[in-house]
C-alpha cells in the first residue's frame, strides 16, 4: 500500500529541499564504495598493524580481501544499566562472524553518558555534546580503513544518534544496529514518580525514596519508561536499521542472543563483497527519515529527537524541518501509551504487540512508506513480525497479532488515543519551541499567567522551597540553550512542577533548555529558539508578564506589544560558573560553535 499523499507530499517537500546537500553526500558515498574492500588498499604494515592481535586465522582473512571485516562500534559501560549488557555482545558478534565465515574486530568504544545519573547535576551540560563526541569516536574506530561494514552497540539518549551520525558519515559502510533490550519491568514509573512527589514535599525521606528508586531501576537493560533511549529503538526499527523485533527484547535471553548472532551474519551479509550491498547511506533515504518521524508521533516519543534527528538527517544530507515534524504530527495518530504518556512501561507495549503492530497498523494506515531499504531487505513490511525462538534456538518471525494484547497500551489506527502524534511545534513572539502534548491532559493544553523569571532550574527549585510558587504561574527558564551551557535537561523541575500543577495551580514550564523524554504531564514549551544568548526574545520576558503557551493553536506569546518587547534589553546572566568543573572547561569550542535546536544544536 503507498503512503497517504499528504505524507508523500511532505516527503518530496524534503526531498526537493535536499537536493543539493543529498546529492553531494551521496556522490561521497559513492566514491568511498569505488574502493571495495577499501583494506585491501591498506599499505603491509598498515595492514600487519590492523590484524597483528588476531589469530593466525584471522590474519590470513585478513590479509585477502573477499573475507568481509565486521566493524564493532561499542559503546559499553556499566554505568548505564542499558549498555552494561554490551560487556558479552563482541565475543558472540565475534562467533557469529566465525560461523558465517567471517571477521569482527572491536573498531572502537565510544563514551555513553546516563542522563538519569547527570539528571539535575554538571554533568547534564555535556550531555547534547556527548552526542557529537559519540559520532567522532565512531569516526575515529572506522577511520582505520579496515572494515566492510559496521554493527553499532548503543541504546540511549544521545549514544544511537551519535552512532548515526557517524555511521552515515562511513555511509558506504553496511550499518546494523543491535539494541541490548529493556530492564525487565521493576516498580511501576508512575508510583516511582508519587514517591518522589511526597519526597519534595517531606512526606517521606531518603530512605524511603532511594529503596522506590532501586526498585524501578533494579537491573540490567533500558529503563522501562518511554523516553528518548526506547525511543532511539523505535526509530531504529521503523528506519530499518534493527533486525525486525529486535527493539524490546530483555538482555540476558536466549532470544536477545540470537538477535545478536543474526544481526552479525545479516551485517556480513549485506557488504559489497556479497550480492546484497546495503550501503547505510543509501538505504537511509528521505522516506526512512519521514518513517521515523511518523514512529515519534504515533508513540508520543522523546522531544530530544526534535533535535537529533534534524542532525541525524543532516548527517546523511537530508535537511528535516520542525515545520515537517509538525505537519506529520498532524496526520498521525497517537497509538501508544507508554509512561508518561500512559501507566504502561515498554515491556507491556511489546507484549501488547510491540513494534510488530505498531509498524502493521501504520503501514496499514498509509502513513509509512513501505518502500523502503532496510538491513533486512527491501520494503517496511516484513517489520509487521513479532520475534521468538525455534526449536534450533534461532530467531523465527510470525506475523504481528492481529488485535493488540492490550488497547489500553497498543491502539489500533481505527481507535487511536488521540487524531494527531505527540509532538507539536509552538511559534509566536518568543520564538519557535516544541512541546509533547501526549502526557498532558486536555484541560492543560492552554496555560495563560504571570511569568515567573528564572535563571537556573535550582533557582526555581529555592523558590519552591521558600514557599513562593503556590500560585499559577509560568516558569520562564533561560540562558539553557546549546550556547549558554549545553542545553541541559531540566527533567527535575517535573516533580515540583507536578507538585504544583496537582494542587489545582496553573503551571507550564518555558525555557530554551531541553525536558527528558520521560517528563511528561506538565506542559512545557521546550527548546526555545533562537536561544536566550543569541539574542532570543525569551531573555526581554520580566517577572508578572502575561505569557500565553496555547498548545491546541500552535502558538506561544508574551502578551506585551512589540514595540515593548523590541524596546526592551536583553538580560545578562554570569554563565562563568558553566564553563569549568565537571569537564565543561573542554567543551568551550562546542558552546561557541553549537547550531541552533532547530537545526540539530551540531557542532559539525
Ligand atoms: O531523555 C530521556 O529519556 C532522559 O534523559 C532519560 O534518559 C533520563 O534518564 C531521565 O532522567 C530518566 O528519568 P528520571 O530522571 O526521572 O529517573
Ligand atoms: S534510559 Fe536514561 S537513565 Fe536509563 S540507562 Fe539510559 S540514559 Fe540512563
Amino acid at each position: 500500500m503507498s503512503a497517504d499523499k499528504r505524507i508523500l507530499e511532505i516527503t518530496d517537500r524534503i526531498r526537493e529541499r535536499s537536493k543539493p546537500t543529498r546529492e553531494a553526500y551521496l556522490e561521497r558515498v559513492r566514491q568511498a564504495a569505488s574502493n571495495k574492500p577499501k583494506r585491501s588498499l591498506l599499505g603491509c604494515g598498515n595492514l600487519a598493524h590492523g590484524f597483528a592481535a588476531c589469530g593466525p586465522a584471522e590474519k590470513a582473512d585478513l590479509a585477502g580481501d573477499v573475507v568481509p571485516n565486521l566493524g564493532i562500534i561499542t559503546s559499553y559501560n556499566d554505568m548505564l544499566s542499558a549498555h552494561q549488557p554490551y560487556e558479552t555482545f563482541p565475543q558472540l558478534i565475534k562467533q557469529a562472524a566465525r560461523e558465517a565465515g567471517g571477521v569482527a574486530q572491536v573498531a572502537s568504544g565510544v563514551p555513553a553518558m546516563c542522563d538519569g545519573v547527570t539528571q539535575g547535576f554538571a554533568g547534564m551540560e555535556l550531555s547534547l555534546f556527548s552526542r557529537d563526541v559519540i559520532a567522532m569516536a565512531t569516526a575515529v574506530g572506522l577511520s582505520h580503513d579496515m572494515f566492510d561494514a559496521a554493527v553499532y552497540l548503543g541504546v540511549c539518549d544521545k549514544i544511537v544518534p551519535g552512532l548515526m551520525i557517524g555511521a552515515l558519515t562511513f555511509g558506504h559502510l553496511p550499518a546494523v544496529f543491535i539494541p541490548a533490550g529493556p530492564m525487565t519491568t521493576g516498580l511501576p514509573n508512575d508510583e516511582k514518580a508519587r514517591i518522589r512527589q511526597l519526597y519534595a514535599e517531606g512526606k517521606v525521606g531518603r530512605a524511603e525514596l532511594l529503596e522506590a528508586e532501586s526498585k524501578s531501576y533494579h537491573g540490567p537493560g533500558t529503563c522501562t519508561f518511554y523516553g528518548t533511549a526506547n525511543s532511539n529503538q523505535m526509530l531504529m526499527e521503523i528506519m530499518g536499521l534493527h533486525l525486525p523485533g529486535a527493539s524490546f527484547i530483555n538482555p540476558g535471553t536466549p532470544l536477545r542472543d540470537a538477535l545478536t548472532k543474526e544481526a552479525a551474519k545479516r551485517a556480513l551479509a549485506i557488504t559489497a563483497l556479497g550480492n546484497e550491498y546495503t550501503p547505510v547511506g543509501e538505504m537511509i533515504d528521505e522516506r526512512s527519515i519521514v518513517n521515523g518521524v511518523v514512529g515519534l508521533n504515533a508513540t508520543g516519543g522523546s522531544t530530544n529527537h526534535t533535535i537529533h534527528l534534524i542532525a541525524m538527517a543532516a548527517a546523511a544530507g537530508i535537511a528535516l524541518t520542525w515545520r515537517d515534524i509538525a505537519e506529520i504530527s498532524d496526520l498521525v495518530p497517537l497509538l501508544a501509551r507508554v509512561y508518561p504518556n500512559g501507566l504502561a512501561d515498554v515491556n507491556h507495549f511489546h507484549a501488547a504487540g510491540g513494534m510488530g503492530f505498531l509498524i502493521r497498523e501504520l503501514l496499514d494506515a498509509g502513513l509509512l512508506h513501505e518502500d523502503v531499504r532496510t538491513v533486512w531487505g527491501e520494503g517496511l513490511r516484513p517489520y509487521a513480525i513479532e520475534p521468538m525462538l525455534d526449536d534450533a534456538g534461532n530467531v523465527a518471525r510470525q506475523p504481528a497479532p492481529e488485535k493488540s494484547g492490550d488497547e489500553k497500551v497498543l491502539a489500533p489506527a481505527t481507535q487511536a488515543f488521540q487524531p494527531t502524534g505527540g509532538i507539536r511545534v509552538l511559534t509566536g513572539n518568543i520564538g519557535n519551541a516544541i512541546i509533547k502534548i501526549s502526557a498532558v491532559k486536555p484541560e492543560r493544553h492552554v496555560v495563560e499567567a504571570p511569568a515567573l523569571v528564572f535563571d537556573s532550574q535550582a533557582a526555581l527549585h529555592e523558590a519552591f522551597k521558600a514557599g513562593k510558587l503556590d500560585r499559577d504561574f509560568i516558569a520562564i527558564i533561560r540562558f539553557q540553550g546549546p550556547k549558554a551551557n549545553g542545553m541541559p535537561e531540566l527533567h527535575k523541575l517535573t516533580t515540583v512542577l507536578g507538585i504544583l500543577q496537582d494542587r489545582g495551580h496553573r503551571v507550564a514550564l518555558v525555557t530554551d533548555g531541553r525536558m527528558s523524554g520521560a517528563s511528561g504531564k506538565v506542559p512545557s514549551a521546550i527548546h526555545v529558539t533562537p536561544e536566550a544568548l543569541d539574542g532570543g526574545p525569551i531573555g526581554k520576558i520580566r517577572d508578572g508578564d502575561i505569557v500565553r503557551l496555547d498548545a491546541r493553536a500552535g502558538t506561544l506569546e508574551v502578551l506585551i506589544s512589540a514595540a515593548e518587547l523590541a524596546g526592551r534589553e536583553m538580560d545578562k546572566v554570569d554563565l562563568s560558573g558553566n564553563q569549568f568543573g565537571t569537564g565543561r572547561e573542554l567543551f568551550a569550542a562546542f558552546r561557541q560553535f553549537a547550531g541552533r535546536a532547530d537545526q540539530g544544536a551540531s557542532v559539525f
